[in-house]
């Protein structure tokens, strides 16, 4: 596995581990920006560890820095990948990798979902560079797995719901966009699900028709603003000293949040394919917040809930 130290790889750890040894690498065992070196470093990798499945979580993700360093971003979400499909090609192995919403334009209407067949358009040079990773796996590598989630949070690694935690406890004002809608989706969710998917195909022939392109995103809809008001409501009831009062997060429009890369207004990914494929049925988004959220909040302090007694004056 590639990417062993981000939120996703994280949970890929332990996931994984079901399935047989994992050989967790981060960026100092194989670093995708190193062009000059990337195709050798990579067969050498595949020479020591023979794997039988590849697993990338590792991406460039930060989706605003991109838009000043697309070179960057599409040499380690794109360029890499060619060299890593190839090798896993010409080894037998097959590779896993994770792609994004922000591959669509999100101009679709919010009662429509977007399924995996749809046009891509993407906005961004994150979303373009995640887009011609996706186009270079499916090329070079035919027994892949690419999962397009949204919305990425864990225990670990960096996420909007600890940026909202960290605001609300610093400000008494917060704007947060309520016109782009979305799934928050655990890291845990996808690891899990990669690994039952994963499960079913190490038995599948190289050309069973389930080698692919999957939405994998929990089930639900909600904008950025519902997400953090869930958040920070449910901080403030666990203990949290927020300085924030929940009605102070003030639902803007994405034209008054001006920052460099554009974002999909309809996020919302359909999962119907992985369900007709393998049966999975993915649950709400609620569930994976709750548990990120409960993890997050035990490592920091909390104040004891004020315990009011009845029926004395
Ligand atoms: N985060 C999100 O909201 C979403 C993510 N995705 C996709 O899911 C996947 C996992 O994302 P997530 O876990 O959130 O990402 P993170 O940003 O948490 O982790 C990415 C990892 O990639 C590693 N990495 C970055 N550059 C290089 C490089 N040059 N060589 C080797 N490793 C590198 C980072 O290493 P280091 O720790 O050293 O910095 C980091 O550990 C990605 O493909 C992403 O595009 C899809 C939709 C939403
Ligand atoms: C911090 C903050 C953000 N926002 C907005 C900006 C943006 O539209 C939205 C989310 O902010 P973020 O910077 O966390 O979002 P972003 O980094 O764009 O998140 C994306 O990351 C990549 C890797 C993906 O693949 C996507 O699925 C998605 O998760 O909230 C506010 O409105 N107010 C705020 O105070
Ligand atoms: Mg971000």
């Amino acid at each position: 596995m590639i990417g062993a130290n981000g939120q996703l790889g994280h949970e890929l750890r332990f996931a994984l581990a079901s399935l047989g040894e994992v050989t967790a690498l981060t960026r100092p065992d194989l670093d995708l920006s190193d062009a000059s070196h990337l195709q050798a470093n990579i067969e050498q990798v595949l020479e020591t560890h023979h794997p039988e499945v590849i697993v990338n979580a590792a991406a460039y993700t930060a989706v605003d820095k991109a838009e000043s360093e697309p070179e960057l971003a599409v040499q380690i979400n794109a360029h890499a990948l060619q060299y890593l499909a190839e090798a896993a090609n010409a080894s037998g192995a097959c590779l896993v990798h994770y792609s994004t919403d922000y591959v669509f334009a999100g101009d679709k209407p919010l009662t429509h979902q977007y399924v995996e067949t749809d046009t891509t358009n993407p906005q961004s040079v994150y979303g373009r560079s995640k887009l011609l990773g996706e186009q270079l796996i499916a090329q070079y590598c035919p027994k892949h797995l690419i999962f397009r989630t949204s919305w990425v949070l864990g225990q670990h690694g960096g996420n909007f719901l600890k940026t909202m935690l960290r605001l609300a406890q610093d400000r008494d004002q917060l704007q947060v966009v309520s016109d782009q809608w979305g799934a928050p989706t655990s890291a845990a969710l996808i690891a899990q699900t990669t690994t039952q998917v994963l499960t079913e195909m190490l038995a599948a022939p190289a050309d069973d028709s389930r080698w692919g392109i999957y939405h994998l995103v929990a089930a639900g809809a909600v904008t950025w603003h519902q997400y953090a008001h869930y958040v920070i409501s449910k901080a403030r009831e666990a203990g949290l000293a927020i300085k924030i009062n929940p009605q102070a997060i003030s639902p803007i429009n994405t034209k008054d949040y001006p920052v460099a890369a554009i974002r999909p207004l309809n996020s919302q990914l359909n999962t119907d394919k992985i369900r007709q494929n393998f049966g999975i049925v993915l649950p709400n988004w609620q569930m994976g917040v709750d548990m990120v959220l409960k993890q997050v909040l035990a490592t920091m302090p909390l104040t004891t809930p004020v315990v009011v007694q009845q029926g004395k004056p």
